[in-house]
């Protein structure tokens, strides 16, 4: 699979990969590698420009417009720019998926309430995301993220915007969804945070993507 932008170079070339069911892997690279492209393309917000992306065992070439929504309902998402409503409170942000999918609004409430506890958002449940910090906002968008169990869980620098004990915190709650049988793939820069919790990476460099085993990433 390839990937280029209008009439530029590709930024992604020759990526072949598959991604087991219920795995949970790193995504590294330096800036610019082509981590997010490669997020937007899991997540059906870009095309390649060539070969073949198949999602829960179908063609994604054969997709209608259609079919998207269903699709993604199965996708939870953290992109950089967090993408929440700004009309809406933190609660009502979160609460999208679930109400989507009809659940109850008591338990819309109680589910939504929770897991912003969890993120450390407690105390800001009916604030609007402009009266948030960028790093609280990042918290909403991954509370948001998980609160439908997803699929595939896709997250973009989650924990670009916090200090480590929170991001630690994030990290758990990824792996908690993984447990819960969900297939993950973060995008970071944190060290760190790929040492603590030893899972392969899938590493870009000059457009290629080389899938590394847990063992050399921890010790990498
Ligand atoms: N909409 C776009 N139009 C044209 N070029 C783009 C577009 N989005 C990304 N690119 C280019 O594609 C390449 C990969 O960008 P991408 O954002 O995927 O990298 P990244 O690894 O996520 O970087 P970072 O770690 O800084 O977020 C870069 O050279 C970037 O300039």
């Amino acid at each position: 699979m390839g990937l280029r932008y209008g009439t530029g170079p590709e930024v992604l070339r020759d990526v072949s990969f598959t991604l087991p069911p219920g795995s949970f892997h790193f995504m590294t690279g330096a800036s610019g590698a082509g981590k997010s492209s490669l997020l937007k393309l899991m997540y059906l917000a870009l095309r390649p420009s060539r070969g073949l992306i198949t999602l829960f065992g179908r063609d994604m070439a054969r997709l209608t417009r259609a079919d998207l929504p269903e699709l993604r309902r199965q996708i939870g998402v953290v992109f950089q720019d967090f993408s929440l409503l700004d009309h809406l409170s933190a609660l009502d942000n979160v609460a999208l998926p679930l109400r989507m999918s009809g659940a109850g609004e008591a338990e819309v409430v109680e589910h939504c309430t929770e897991i912003l506890r969890w993120v450390g958002l407690g105390n800001h449940l009916n604030a609007l995301p402009s009266t948030l910090s960028g790093g609280q906002q990042q918290r909403v968008a991954i509370a948001r993220s998980v609160i439908n169990r997803p699929r595939l869980l896709l997250a973009d620098e989650p924990t670009g915007n916090v200090d480590d004990g929170i991001g630690m915190r994030l990290l758990y709650l990824f792996e908690e969804m993984h447990k819960l049988g969900a297939t993950v793939v973060i995008a970071t820069h944190n060290e760190a945070l790929i040492r603590r919790f030893n899972h392969p990476r899938l590493h870009l460099e000059n457009g290629r993507l080389h899938v590394m085993p847990a063992q050399s990433a921890h010790w990498a």
